[in-house]
């Protein structure tokens, strides 16, 4: 069971004592993996997948039933600078096409066969611009990590969190920036495709907001700098973490909120894989940082949870390999 998120002093102290994998399952999962008809490693990366799938779900031989895909929607002051190339009622447009089944998200979830849900928070009330003003209050924050926690479906068994929020790239570039260092410009990508002038624009606000609101506090940093949508992922995927239900992270602006918890508490973002490598620019760096892989490579942009949904067949292929695949002994195989 979830316990109900009070405070921001609840969700540190979740987070902190939150339970690792289960070491008999992974145990259990990786003896059955030396066990299967196939030379060692075959399987390559698969193999590590579905050992860490089994101790995080507690048991050597699991399956993938009913993965939940959840898109959180959020709109941002900080557009005023002129840092999309698409104005912001977009997002409010999106939220409806995704609930009238017509986003590439919808037939993404459906393709992996998972549930979708979406959540738009508070859209007729921007955060504030971060050039201006911390882009939320304290309880702001807390409200929307509320809503990424209760989001989560308890009896789901894989999580997929996304995003729609037009000039949330802008945001994600700066808790970059504030969390890890480095230049504004290393972090600042052209997000739905501005130009060049509006990249150096764009780089001016990220910097501009680094400046005035950094911290190297993970919550903070999500308070001054980030986004309800993205808090509400951080809330989403702190959830997972605490009732052990892996998660498949998607591009720049979701790995910008599992950065934020990975600075509240060590281990935290052990429950999760990288889908995918988006192609905006800075994608790669964070996920360095986070010490991920991606799963895929296909240069999408698109966030919405699009590259997560995608990576969500790889993990159910290889846990159907590795629950479902004959061991030497059963098939008579010789093993070498
Ligand atoms: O997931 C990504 O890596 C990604 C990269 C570029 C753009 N996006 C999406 O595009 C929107 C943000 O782009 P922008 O230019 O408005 O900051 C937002 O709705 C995201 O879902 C997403
Ligand atoms: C049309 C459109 C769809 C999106 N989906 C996620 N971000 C988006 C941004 C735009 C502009």
């Amino acid at each position: 069971m979830l316990p109900e998120l009070t405070d921001l002093s609840t969700f540190r102290a979740q987070l902190a004592a939150a339970p690792g994998p289960d070491t008999a399952a992974t145990q259990g999962a990786e003896e059955r993996n030396g066990q299967l008809t196939k030379p060692p490693g075959a399987l390559g990366r698969l193999e590590d997948l579905a050992i860490w799938y089994a101790g995080w779900r507690g048991d050597a031989r699991p399956s993938i039933e009913a993965p939940q895909v959840i898109v959180f929607a959020g709109n941002h002051g900080v557009t005023a600078q002129g840092v999309s190339a698409f104005p912001p009622e977009v997002t409010v447009q999106m939220v409806a096409n995704f609930q009238h089944g017509g986003a590439a998200i919808n037939q993404l979830a459906k393709a992996a066969g998972a549930k979708m849900d979406v959540h738009a928070l508070d859209l007729e009330n921007p955060t504030a611009d971060f050039t201006q003003a911390p882009a939320m209050t304290e309880d702001e924050l807390l409200a929307a990590l509320q809503t990424g926690w209760n989001a989560v479906d308890p009896s789901s068994d894989l999580l997929v969190v996304g995003e729609m929020g037009i000039g949330n790239t802008t945001p994600a570039a700066a808790i970059g920036c504030a969390l890890f260092g480095g230049e504004a410009g290393e972090w600042t990508g052209r997000g739905t495709g501005v130009d060049d002038a509006g990249l150096a624009n764009k780089t001016r606000v990220v910097a501009e907001g680094v400046a005035k609101h950094g911290s190297d506090d993970g919550l903070e940093v999500l308070q001054r700098l980030g986004g309800r949508e993205i808090a509400a992922m951080a809330g989403a995927i702190a959830a997972a973490r605490v009732l052990r239900i892996p998660v498949v992270l998607d591009g720049f602006i979701c790995c910008a909120a599992a950065a934020c918890l990975a600075k509240i508490a060590g281990g935290t973002l052990d429950h999760t894989v990288a889908g995918h490598q988006s192609a905006e620019g800075a994608h790669g760096a964070l996920l360095g940082h986070l010490g991920k892989e991606p799963l895929l490579s296909l240069g999408l942009r698109l966030g919405e949870g699009s590259g997560g949904a995608l990576a969500i067949n790889i993990v159910k292929s290889a846990v159907a390999c590795h629950s479902g695949m004959a061991t030497f002994a059963e098939a008579g195989v010789s093993d070498g």
